[in-house]
């Protein structure tokens, strides 16, 4: 949308290549704290069972309070976004996503007396925040790299945003020693939402010097949601939408046990969990890039989605029943340094390897495929209820699945209790390959949208 306020926008020249990659290196480091605060939460989950008695149904529903503040903003805040413009609505939810990483930091040391509500409330803001900005993020990709290079642009904002899940992943062996206690990680979270607050500002004030400067789109239709949409997606939208709920209601809530399972179940230190966890953002920032190359290739995305989808399933069996008994050596990468501290069982490797790949497979496809399967307009509305969807359905898999340990009395004390929690995990993964099989059946007939041709063929009406 080119803004009237600017008569004499057409004299002037289009912004300079190098800083539409600026704009985008200030959106993803932004990003990049975004994902970090998100996931440091998940590597204090042993000290925080220590130090407050947090059950595992306690634990999941820190996870429902950020999805129930994304529904409840994901509704309004796409008109906001809409109203304001992605740079000052980047600064605002910026802000509030900085103020959600401090007050989990240190609200539950300044209510002791109930430290649970204390985070909930923090997790809560967090959520009101966090979604919101992915959302004016990439919105600000598609306004910057429309008709250039979107889908490389789009596949290395979400690999700097997967290096802040990496590094959070990491912490406990990289920064081992704030993890006495579980406070100093999550106000190292919280400097780290204030640097993605300062990146927003970074890059609203790219947004600005540019609208006085240069020829610029203003923000235009972003991932509002339009509740006449609702009705009116086809069948395959709907399975692309299945297959995202069953997909991250099996992956992410996975993430949030991952390091109570691990340590727990498997019986491996703290650094050895952190480790293994960030096999999955490790090998999915590897393999976006080239499977999103695959696609753009070869077509035969529903394929490659089913593909991706089945090898989520087996890992939570091989996890619960494979035990090799051997473990391997500490392997560490020039630059990187340590990539698992020794002591990690093989067969933990193996199966977290296929959980990453998956996790490089599935969303390096689904999330452009939705471009083939709506009209260009429609984009916003169908991401936002994609992502509606899928909060709805990660939020009720977190709570059940903690319920579930609880039930089951999951614990070090009883590993075994661990296995119907895995058991939950791989039937969900299961229902996410029955969605990528239907879509896989559906492209292949009359009304397909070209998902498995190289360029795309009927145009979605
Ligand atoms: N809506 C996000 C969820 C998220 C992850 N970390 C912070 N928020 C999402 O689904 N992203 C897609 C992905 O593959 O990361």
């Amino acid at each position: 949308m080119i803004d009237a306020a600017a008569p004499d926008l057409a004299a002037r020249p289009a912004p300079p290549t190098a800083y539409r990659w600026l704009v985008l290196v200030a959106c993803s480091l932004a990003m990049f704290g975004n994902y970090y605060v998100f996931d440091a939460l998940y590597p204090v989950t042993p000290l925080l069972e220590k130090a407050f008695g947090f059950t595992g149904e306690q634990i999941g529903k820190l996870d429902t309070a950020y999805n129930v503040a994304a529904l409840l903003t994901l509704i309004a805040g796409g008109v906001l976004i809409d109203r304001l413009g992605t740079a000052r609505s980047a600064v605002l939810f910026g802000a509030v996503g900085a103020l959600g990483s401090v007050l989990i930091g240190v609200l539950p040391a300044l209510v002791p007396s109930a430290p649970w509500a204390a985070m909930m409330g923090g997790r809560f803001v967090l959520g009101v925040g966090s979604e919101l900005f992915i959302v004016a993020a990439t919105t600000v990709v598609g306004r910057w790299f429309k008709g250039k290079e979107i889908s490389f642009a789009l596949a290395l904002q979400l690999l700097i945003a997967r290096l802040g899940s990496y590094a959070a992943d990491k912490s406990p062996s990289a920064a081992g020693g704030l993890f006495t206690s579980w406070q100093p990680p999550l106000l190292l979270a919280a400097g780290l939402g204030v640097a993605w607050l300062v990146f927003a500002i970074v890059y609203a004030a790219l947004e600005a010097r540019a609208a006085r400067r240069y020829a610029v789109a203003r923000a235009g239709a972003t991932d509002k949601l339009v509740l006449a949409d609702l009705v009116n997606f086809d069948t395959s939208y709907w399975w692309v939408v299945g297959l995202c709920v069953a997909f991250y209601s099996t992956i992410f809530p996975f993430r949030t046990f991952a390091n109570l399972y691990l340590t727990q179940a498997r019986g491996v230190s703290d650094a050895v969990a952190g480790d293994l966890k960030s096999v999955l953002p490790m090998l999915s920032m590897i393999g976006m890039p080239l499977f999103g190359l695959l696609a753009d290739r070869i077509g035969k995305r529903a394929l490659l989605m089913a593909a991706g989808s089945a090898l989520l399933v087996p890992p939570f069996l091989l996890l619960t029943y494979w035990r090799t008994g051997v473990t391997l050596p500490r392997i560490g990468l020039p630059f990187i340094g340590t990539v698992l501290s020794a002591g990690a069982p093989l067969d933990g490797v193996v199966a977290m390897a296929m959980l990453g790949l998956a996790f490089a497979l599935v969303p390096a496809v689904l999330w452009p495929a939705v471009t083939y399967l709506v009209p260009e307009q429609r984009l916003g509305s169908a991401y936002a209820l994609m992502t509606f969807c899928q909060q709805i359905g990660w939020g009720a898999m977190s709570w059940g699945m903690g319920l579930v340990k609880d039930v089951a009395h999951a614990g070090a004390d009883h590993p075994a209790g661990w296995t119907p929690v895995m058991w939950m995990l791989a039937a969900l993964a299961s229902v996410g390959f029955v969605f990528s099989f239907l879509l896989w059946k559906s492209e292949r007939g009359a009304r397909a949208h070209g998902l498995e041709s190289v360029t795309p063929g009927r145009q979605a009406a």
